[in-house]
């Protein structure tokens, strides 16, 4: 607990711009060192424990301590030697036993990939790589197989991903613009803006292997920016990423890039596989779906709409599996039969177990529906009701021409809604990077196990920080896209959302053992219905619900739901 506080402590400095940071490090201070008064009786000694702390979580916070009117600190008291913080944090992350395993289980793709890389790692030549593999073809066991090699060998691994749900599914893992410190805008040409001297070009220097998972889902500007700087710190000009061992992963049947308003031609144009570095990435394919194994039907037909062969109907549409639809009747029933058979809502010690919580999820493709479908789960589920109001304000707008009930109906996409309401025990889903190398990014999943005024006490449930409790404090967010109203908007709230339903692109990158998708109207982005149907393991433990497209004539017959590709 008084680890969790000094998180907290460092969290609220970071996000909550407290107007008396000293008055609160005085206040609770003795809860926050309970820990350290346990084995050490010098007062002053246990201050510094906890100062020297602080000021890690606020490095990876991407803050200076001395920037807060806190007590001085005493180098004295510091054991990392100078080393940088990255290399210690890295150097320090434990192998899981089961990972060490992977490999005696990796199929003869897995395989073929692992044992490519680890040769030019042991030959300390570097190459450059690209797994490309559909959904579920077992990129990220592979991943986890190399890092727990390396690792355990005393070496140091940098794991990342581009967004936070697959970073946090990685041991030691990162997003990747947050770990590489890739300006959000970057165009050709671009740098990383860490120096020669910083810990992360340290930590890159030291690194045997590089992972970037989900490569296909971010710009190649991106990537161009590391390689850009990696030939730098590497002295390497003439090589791609000075030389390292570095293997991106994804699958571009998935999630592209965003690009604002863009064509799909802008879209692909943005993509990795349209940069310079493309020619000089080594393929490794994966082709085995290992997620759907027990189901073979199941996993050709998920290849074959991602790789757009599937028969359509009508040039735009594709039939799904007459077993896997809960049959539309128009009736607002039909939303419950689909909960009903992905929750089995009847059973509550089922829905107060962990691990059949979260194991389980209703995906749809936008905010409003997925907030439908968790408003109706909130209100089944067993327990006392908590409910937290955000303060909503346009921060340009002296003339109050925005009331505040018209700011808080507003739902934005990544904002929390105004009206939170939670029950202990219930499932939900983190929206900002509070603390990456805590585990708590944007996406990370959570159990509520607790409510305070000002806090909520939850337990991470999935990835490398599974079962640690963390307190999140309300923090003033603005929307992502900052066009999207005519002022500047701010929401305080606790930066989470119930997670019994997610969008779609929110769950890249997860096995979902039992998925519901609700569709009420066509996918609208390239992979979306893909990535859906490929969290599931088989047809049976898979359900969806579409409402049929008014646009289209009569389908061939009323319940052959057929959907857009
Ligand atoms: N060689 C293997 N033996 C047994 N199970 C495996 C193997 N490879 C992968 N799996 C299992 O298959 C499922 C999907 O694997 P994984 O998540 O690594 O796929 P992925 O390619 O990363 O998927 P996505 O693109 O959807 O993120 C997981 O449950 C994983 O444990």
């Amino acid at each position: 607990m008084p680890s969790s506080l000094r998180r907290l402590f460092a969290t609220i400095l970071v996000f909550c711009e407290p107007s008396n940071v000293r008055g609160l490090w005085d206040r609770h201070m003795e809860a926050m060192t309970e820990d350290y008064r346990l084995t050490q009786m010098c007062p002053h000694a246990v201050e510094q424990m906890a100062l020297l702390d602080i000021k890690n979580m606020l490095e990876s916070m991407g803050k200076d301590i001395s920037s807060f009117p806190l007590p001085e600190i005493d180098e004295s008291y510091d054991a990392s030697d100078n080393e940088a913080r990255e290399i210690i944090e890295e150097s320090t992350i434990e192998v899981d036993p089961e990972h060490l395993g992977l490999s005696s289980f990796l199929n003869p793709e897995q395989r073929y990939a692992y044992d490519e890389i680890l040769a030019t790692i042991n030959s300390g030549q570097g190459g450059v790589f690209f797994v490309d593999g559909p959904g579920g073809t077992g990129k990220t066991y592979l991943y986890k197989a190399l890092l727990a090699k390396v690792r355990a060998e005393g070496k140091i691994a940098v794991a990342t991903a581009t967004s936070g749900v697959a970073a946090s599914i990685l041991p030691g893992g990162r997003t990747a613009h947050s770990r590489f410190k890739i300006p959000l805008n970057t165009e050709d040409g671009g740098v990383c803006s860490f120096t020669k001297q910083s810990g992360t070009a340290k930590l890159l220097m030291r690194a045997s292997l590089i992972i970037w998972d989900e490569a296909s889902m971010t710009k190649r500007h991106a990537v161009e920016a590391l390689d850009n700087s990696m030939r730098d710190i590497m002295a390497r000009p003439d090589l791609p990423f000075g030389g390292k061992t570095i293997v991106f992963g994804g699958d571009f049947r998935q999630v592209l890039p965003v690009v604002r308003k863009g064509t799909r031609s802008q879209i692909t144009d943005a993509t990795l596989r349209k940069s310079y570095l493309w020619e000089n990435m080594r393929q490794l394919r994966l082709v085995r779906n290992m997620r759907a194994q027990s189901d073979p039907w199941f996993a050709d037909y998920l290849l074959s709409v991602g790789n757009g062969t599937e028969d359509t109907v009508d040039d735009d549409y594709i039939r799904l599996p007459d077993e896997i639809c809960v049959p539309y009747t128009s009736d607002a029933t039909d939303i419950d039969k689909l909960i009903e058979s992905v929750f089995q809502m009847t059973l509550e010690e089922n829905l107060l177990d962990p691990n059949y919580i979260t194991s389980r999820a209703i995906l749809s493709t936008r905010n409003e529906y997925v907030d439908k479908i968790n408003m109706k789960m909130i209100e089944r589920f067993p327990g006392e009701e908590m409910i937290y109001y955000s303060f909503d304000h346009a921060e340009d707008d002296p003339h109050n021409y925005y009331p505040a009930e018209f700011l808080n109906s507003l739902t934005p996409n990544g904002l929390p809604p105004h009206i939170l309401k939670l029950k202990i025990n219930c499932p939900i889903i983190l929206l900002r990077n509070i603390d990456p190398a805590s585990g708590l990014c944007n996406g990370t999943r959570l159990i509520v196990r607790g409510f305070m005024r000002n806090a909520i006490d939850a337990e991470i449930v999935l990835g490398q920080h599974a079962s640690k409790r963390v307190f999140l404090p309300r923090i003033p967010l603005c929307p992502s896209d900052d066009e999207m109203f005519p002022f500047r908007f701010k929401r305080k709230q606790f930066p989470v959302r119930l997670s019994f339903a997610m969008t779609i692109n929110k769950a890249q990158g997860q096995t979902i053992p039992n998925v519901g998708v609700y569709l009420p109207e066509p996918v609208f982005s390239h992979g979306q219905l893909y990535v859906a149907l490929s969290r599931a393991t088989s047809r049976s433990n898979m359900k969806i619900l579409t409402v049929p497209d008014k646009k289209r004539k009569a389908s061939p017959t009323p319940l052959q739901i057929l959907q857009r590709t």
